[in-house]
């Protein structure tokens, strides 16, 4: 652990907490903190947003990561400085799988990890998997989710975006997003437990930026979706099984 004030999320040991709830919107910390008691922002510094407050007396870390891997990953590491050894992401993804509603939450049983950071960490080959403790717990408070494996990728805008998801799709993938392989990768390799849970926000071949575009305005089945996804984030983190 440093004592350091950490150089890019402001934190420090004086967090006093070992379970962290990670989002790539710095707007979503804020719609978490109201499900918390006694929250309190602690920094906000570039695109790292954190709130620390209690769910059920357990102490919790609310933090924004932005987009992608590079982000996510220095989000990880520092949470790792200051002691943090349990997080969770909670997500917007889109459904690779037909049959996947808006809102539907998606929880990854490993990633695929197509993106740039984690080889430099460690060869390919390497698995990104979730901690079982955590996922346990997610089978107790959410059995209907949709569990599978994920795709962590680095483009949102590329060219043969139709390609590849039918690719990975082919190959039974559930859902894709842009941070929990970084976390997965990253937080095992530094011996932490994560977990990620992902709202659905664009249905399987559907348009992404128009998916995205209504997440931002509030539709209906994604907002219940993003509450949910952390409702059930701060269940997980605060049973009694695993409590500080
Ligand atoms: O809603 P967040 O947590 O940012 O997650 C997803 O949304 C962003 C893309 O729109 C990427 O960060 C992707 O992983
Ligand atoms: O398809 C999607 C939707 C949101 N975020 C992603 O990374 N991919």
């Amino acid at each position: 652990m440093s004592e350091e004030v950490q150089p890019h999320t402001q934190l420090t040991t004086a967090i006093n907490t070992d379970r962290a709830i990670i989002m790539g919107d710095p707007a979503r910390v804020d719609k978490a903190a109201k499900l918390l008691d006694n929250a309190k922002e602690w920094a906000y510094n570039r695109e790292y947003k954190s709130v620390i407050g209690e769910y059920r007396g357990q102490r919790i870390l609310l933090m924004s990561t932005g987009i992608g891997a590079p982000s996510a990953g220095i989000g990880v590491e520092e949470l790792n400085n200051v002691g943090v050894k349990k997080v969770i992401r909670v997500g917007s993804a889109g459904a690779m799988q037909t049959g996947i509603d808006l809102g539907e939450l998606i929880i990854g049983e490993g990633a695929v990890r197509d993106d740039g950071l984690t080889k430099q960490y460690v060869p390919a080959m390497y698995p990104a998997v979730p901690s079982f403790k955590l996922m346990a717990l997610a089978h107790k408070y959410a059995p209907d989710a949709v569990y599978g494996i994920i795709r962590s990728h680095d483009g949102f805008y590329m060219d043969d975006n139709a390609e590849t998801e039918a690719y990975w799709s082919s190959k039974g993938i559930v859902g894709a997003d842009m941070e929990s392989g970084a976390m997965m990768t990253i937080g095992r390799l530094r011996g932490m437990e994560t977990l990620s849970i992902l709202n659905n926000v664009v249905l399987y071949e559907g348009d992404l930026a128009a998916g995205v575009n209504s997440l931002v305005d509030g539709e209906e089945l994604m907002a219940k979706g993003e509450i949910a996804s952390l409702k059930l984030a701060m269940d997980i983190l605060s049973d009694d099984s695993i409590k500080q």
